[in-house]
């Protein structure tokens, strides 16, 4: 039997530990903690206890409701949370210049590692000194003198998609599109003709579905489900399927006579052995991958609002007229260059539906903004061009197509961070000019052969939020040849 002294003994010790394991987890998540007490002074939606704000993002209605009004509903800045993790949307172009101009500030968050399978295990997903290592190397693969090589490709596949569409008068162009893209990336980047196996065709994000079930956020329990296990197999198909390539490349010694990114970056690999074959397979998986959806939707979304819109279309036809001699000539890098108008609309497409809505960043060092917001070290970050890109009081009527937006005098009096389909700073995407090259192409080639008007299932689309952007229910077009002889 204990005496009462000793049981105060114990009562005390007990207490001490207690206390010190507080001090301790305090210290541990001072970070966070001053992280949740700043989220809870900025207004947002209403999140719901263990849930978060999160399961907004399963409504494409509300979310594009939310991403169109989120300023005049919260004020400059706002707060959601996944769970119990708060994020801080920033979105006026003051507030992304200083998070994005200034490298040191922020970095990826932990979110990116649940789109490895999306995405890859590479320049998209990786932080610190191997992202920056991996960049220095690849950028120069993507210089416009280097880009110019990837043309034979874009045409080749733009040939292709002329003939699949010939002969139909209505189709649900969408289903052709990303087709296309995917056989260019197999021939551009991957250097092979697709294949029926290619696991590249059945790419799934599982992260809508995680964040809307925090416990499948530890990987310790989302790898027993089967949408884990899944993943994981899906991840090793895409790695052994590209290992596979780049062996045969290796062992035969065999270039392709077009350029392809695995030649270019197997060279770079035998100069530098710091960057290994396996590094080559992570990062051609993440161009395949990143190169996918994105270019495939904003080709989606670009050929809605042409079809859409004749005078528009008018527009681009006359450009066209003033390019090229006759209906059937090829496309130069000069060409692509004289395409003014095309990239005007383009870019208003990629205002009104940014292929990629929202980015995540952690912040490494506390933030002040308008001098009254202290946002702390370790808060998470969601910069998100599809909010910026509807801010009323920078951009006009904003749900209005209207790509003179972008005309040479316009420009000017857009705020440089005010822009950024394709974010901005050190971790602009490195595929951007590939992206426009490939579907200023295509879009040329359909419309030198074709007038595209939508049909009535089409005339009003919705948006799917899926890491991309996508239409719910495709593009159904319809397509009325040209008359060649008119192409002067
Ligand atoms: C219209 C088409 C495209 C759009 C709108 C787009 C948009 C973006 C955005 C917003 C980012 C930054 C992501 C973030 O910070 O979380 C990004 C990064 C990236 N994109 Fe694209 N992209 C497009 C096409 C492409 C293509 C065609 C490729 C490859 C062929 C590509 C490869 C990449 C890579 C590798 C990164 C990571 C860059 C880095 O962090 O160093 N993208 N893209």
């Amino acid at each position: 039997m204990f005496t009462v002294l000793e049981i105060m003994e114990r009562i005390e010790v007990s207490l001490l530990i207690l206390i010190v394991l507080v001090i301790l987890l305090t210290i541990y998540l001072k970070d966070y903690i001053r992280t949740v007490f700043f989220a809870l002074t900025i207004p947002g939606p209403k999140a719901i206890p263990f849930l978060g704000s999160v399961l907004v993002l399963k409504d494409s209605k509300a979310t594009e409701y939310l991403g169109t009004y989120m300023s005049q509903l919260y004020g400059r800045i706002s707060c959601g949370w996944v769970s119990i993790i708060p994020f801080i949307f920033l979105y006026e172009p003051e507030h992304l210049q200083a998070i994005l101009s200034n490298s040191k500030r922020s970095e990826k968050n932990r979110i990116y590692k649940i789109l490895h399978n999306f995405l890859g295990i590479g320049l998209v997903t990786e932080n610190g000194h191997k992202w920056k290592f991996h960049r220095k190397l690849i950028q120069p693969l993507f210089h416009i003198n280097v880009l110019e090589l990837y043309i034979y490709h874009f045409i080749q596949g733009s040939q292709e998609f002329l003939k699949h569409i010939k002969e139909k008068e209505n189709v649900k162009i969408t289903s052709y599109i990303n087709n296309l893209i995917i056989r260019t990336l197999h021939r551009s980047i991957l250097g092979v003709e697709q294949t029926e196996d290619s696991p590249f065709r059945k790419g799934q994000t599982t992260m809508l579905y995680r964040l809307t079930r925090p416990w499948l956020l530890f990987d310790n329990f989302f790898k027993f489900t089967s949408a884990g296990y899944n993943e994981s197999n899906q991840k090793c198909s895409l790695f052994n399927y590209t290992k596979k390539i780049l062996e045969e490349k290796i062992k035969s010694e065999k270039r392709n006579p077009e350029f392809c990114l695995m030649d270019a970056l197997i060279e770079v690999s035998r100069n530098n052995q710091d960057f290994t074959y396996t590094d080559v397979i992570n990062e051609i998986c993440t161009f395949m991958l990143a190169g996918q959806d994105s270019s495939g939707a904003a080709l989606a979304f670009l050929l809605y609002f042409i079809a859409k819109h004749k005078d528009i279309q008018e527009k681009i036809w006359k450009e066209q007229k003033c390019i090229f001699e006759n209906v059937h000539a090829n496309i130069t890098m000069n060409d692509l260059n004289k395409m003014k108008y095309l990239e005007q609309c383009i870019k208003e497409t990629l205002r009104i539906y940014p292929s990629v809505p929202m980015m995540a960043r952690v912040l490494k060092e506390d933030l002040t903004l308008d001098r009254k917001y202290c946002i702390p070290k370790g808060t998470n970050i969601i910069v998100s061009p599809f909010i910026t890109h509807r801010l009323p009081h920078i951009f006009k009527d904003p749900l209005k197509f209207d790509p003179d937006r972008f005309s040479e005098e316009n420009i000017e009096d857009i705020h440089p961070y005010a822009y950024l389909p394709f974010s901005l700073g050190n971790r602009q995407c490195i595929g951007y000019k590939f992206a426009i090259m490939e579907i200023k192409t295509v879009t040329s080639v359909l419309l030198r052969n074709y007038h595209i008007s939508l049909l009535d299932k089409t005339k009003d689309i919705h948006m799917l939020y899926r890491v991309t952007l996508r239409i719910k229910e495709g593009v159904w077009l319809h397509l009325k040849p040209r008359n060649c002889s008119n192409f002067v």
